[in-house]
């Protein structure tokens, strides 16, 4: 799966919930901030049962209550469509958490 462009990443970014792009890492992330420590590693339970379904895994840091997501194709040496999904996908059940920090 090719590596996608600047304009390509900006483009997909804009389609998503609070992601950044690291241009030097060539990385795209999201941080996250829940309402515990439990409720961190509960979201990263469910980021888990995602990333094994697609087969595509997260790089992710957990900070008491925080939980730093970062997503790139380590194959490809970038970002692709495949972090798009997936970053897509985290969208979805951070929607879903009733637990999140406000
Ligand atoms: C064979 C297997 O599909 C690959 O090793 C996958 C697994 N998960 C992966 N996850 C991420 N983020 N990047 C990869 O390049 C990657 N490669």
């Amino acid at each position: 799966m090719a590596v996608l462009s600047e304009e390509e990443i900006r483009d997909g970014l804009g389609r998503l919930t609070d992601w950044e792009w690291d241009s030097e890492a060539a990385t795209i992330r999201r941080s996250v901030r829940l309402v515990g420590f439990l409720e961190a590693v509960a979201l990263v339970n469910e980021v888990a049962q995602a990333a094994e379904q697609a087969g595509h895994h997260p790089d992710i840091d957990v900070r008491y209550d925080t939980v730093l997501l970062v997503l790139s194709t380590h194959d490809e040496g970038g970002v692709t469509e495949k972090d798009m999904a997936l970053a897509a996908r985290v969208d979805e059940l951070v929607e879903g958490t009733a637990r999140l920090k406000e």
